[in-house]
């Protein structure tokens, strides 16, 4: 099936890329030329492991082609979708500019049927919207083209993009007529996955009651980490003896310096916003952000406990992109942290895998090290924030004999603390007991 997708960032490049390995004909669309001339060399605008292959692979095989241009691509092609950006807006909604910019353009270029497929995560209503707008403008050229909006929520996480898309959990799609649930189940023919059909607004609810969920699961740990900290239990044991409930399971119980991203804090507010306009009050999700957006605060405190002023001293921040895996700092709790930090009179030197280069450009004034033993030389205390795989595996009985003091607040849990302790290091985890 020939198949346009509009918006070739995270989700769109791996839209485009996957529903070429599924054998369709696909062309991605980015109104940032750059972008698109750089992923039809086969480059990748972002750090993400596998997905770069894949894209050149199905380059060479013909199967996938990167334009500016996106009237063309949209007139020769079936099914549209639409994967670009929708960013909080100062009050908390889904800034849902480009969405409306897209759905203009297909309305004024469309000249057969189309499946027009939000993939984008939008508020419940939007596919309604959109439909209005096509509409609107097939009218205004005098053109009575048939097409219908579907709503084809992504679920990929960033770091497992590719194996997110290849093998999801399930494929939403909220369709109204059986033209396009036809066309739909065509697409996705061969994946192996369970399908989920609903309506456009049950199918864009979806996606944000999962995002929430899972924030909810992450800011129920973390709130009950600090009070494992008063009360001396462990909230790895704790949510490991949680977890073991088929009923809760083990995944998002990891305790840590809070979310980030570009996905969970947006949507939160997002779905925050779209309760405020119709008239409910999501109390248990307000106290979800709450808690995460106290948390860092609360991790930070306790390195004040330990370390006292923090004016003058040394500092290594190890891990500053949201999670391991991606080069992407979009709400990185990182950020939040080196400006606490900073702001302190904290002298801090910081080391990512993939995240410096953009980092660096937001908060130049902290020192950049190549590696992650030379952010630690002469450090007085060791912040891991992100738990990279390289952070991990470090050497780090090497490590304490670089730095002043031994002190580690491993901000995700990540480390091992019997390992740390006999290695020489005072190590904090996160909820993991009593203060010493
Ligand atoms: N990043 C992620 O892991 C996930 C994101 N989502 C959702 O998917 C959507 C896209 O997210 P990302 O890919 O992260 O966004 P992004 O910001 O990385 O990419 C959006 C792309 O759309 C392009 N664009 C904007 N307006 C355009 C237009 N009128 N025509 C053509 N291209 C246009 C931009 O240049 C940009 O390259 C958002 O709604 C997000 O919430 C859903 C699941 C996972
Ligand atoms: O809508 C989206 O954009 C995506 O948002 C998340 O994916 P992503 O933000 O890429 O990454 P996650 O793995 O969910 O991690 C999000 C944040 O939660 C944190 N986290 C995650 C899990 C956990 O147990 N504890 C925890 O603090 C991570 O460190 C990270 O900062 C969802 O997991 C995806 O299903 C969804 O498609």
């Amino acid at each position: 099936m020939k198949v346009c997708v509009i918006g070739t960032g995270y989700v769109g490049a791996t839209t485009s890329v996957t529903l070429a390995a599924l054998g369709h004909d696909v062309v991605g669309v980015d109104a940032d030329p750059r972008k698109a001339e750089l992923l039809g060399r086969g480059t990748l605008p972002f750090f993400e492991s596998g997905l770069e292959d894949l894209l050149r692979e199905m380059i060479a095989a013909g199967r996938l082609r990167f334009t500016g241009n996106g009237s063309q691509a949209i007139r020769d092609c079936e099914v549209v979708f639409t994967a670009v950006g929708t960013p909080s807006a100062p009050d908390g909604s889904a800034d849902l500019t480009a969405v409306w910019e897209v759905a203009r353009q297909i309305g004024r270029t469309i000249t057969d049927y189309t499946v027009v497929v939000n993939k984008s995560t939008v508020p419940v209503g939007t596919g309604e919207r959109v439909e209005e707008i096509v509409l609107q403008e097939l009218q205004g050229r005098g053109a009575d083209v048939p097409f219908d909006v579907v709503s084809n929520p992504e679920f990929l996480r960033e770091g497992k993009a590719l194996e997110d898309a290849l093998h999801p959990d399930r494929v939403v799609i909220g369709a109204a007529s059986q033209r396009a649930r036809e066309v739909m189940a065509r697409l996705y023919a061969d994946v192996v996955a369970p399908v989920l059909w609903t309506t456009v607004r049950d199918a864009e609810m979806i996606k944000y009651a999962s995002n929430a969920f899972l924030a909810t699961k992450i800011s129920f740990v973390n709130e009950l980490a600090r009070l494992c900290e008063r009360t001396g239990a462990d909230i790895a044991q704790v949510a490991r003896g949680m977890g073991m409930d088929g009923r809760i399971g083990q995944a998002f119980l990891q305790a840590g310096v809070g979310y980030g991203g570009s996905c969970f804090p947006k949507d939160v507010d997002a779905l925050l916003h779209l309760a405020r306009v119709n008239g409910e009050r999501l109390g248990l999700l307000e106290s979800v952000a709450e808690v995460n957006r106290t948390q860092t605060g609360w991790y930070l405190e306790k390195v004040r406990r330990v370390l006292g002023d923090l004016a003058g001293k040394r500092v290594a921040v190890l891990g500053l992109t949201f999670k391991p895996g991606t080069d992407d700092i979009r709400e990185a709790p990182a950020l939040r942290i080196l400006a606490a930090l900073l702001d302190e009179g904290a002298q801090v030197c910081a080391y990512d895998p993939q995240g410096m280069a953009a980092v660096r450009k937001l908060v130049p004034s902290v020192v950049y090290a190549s590696d992650a033993y030379a952010a630690m030389e002469r450090a007085e205390a060791v912040l891991l924030v992100t738990e990279w795989q390289e952070l991990v595996e470090l050497d780090w009985q090497r490590a304490f004999g670089q730095v002043k003091e031994g002190i580690v607040f491993d901000g995700r849990n990540a480390l091992d603390a019997d390992k740390m302790t006999a290695a020489g290091w005072r190590y904090y985890g996160v909820g993991k007991g009593r203060l010493r």
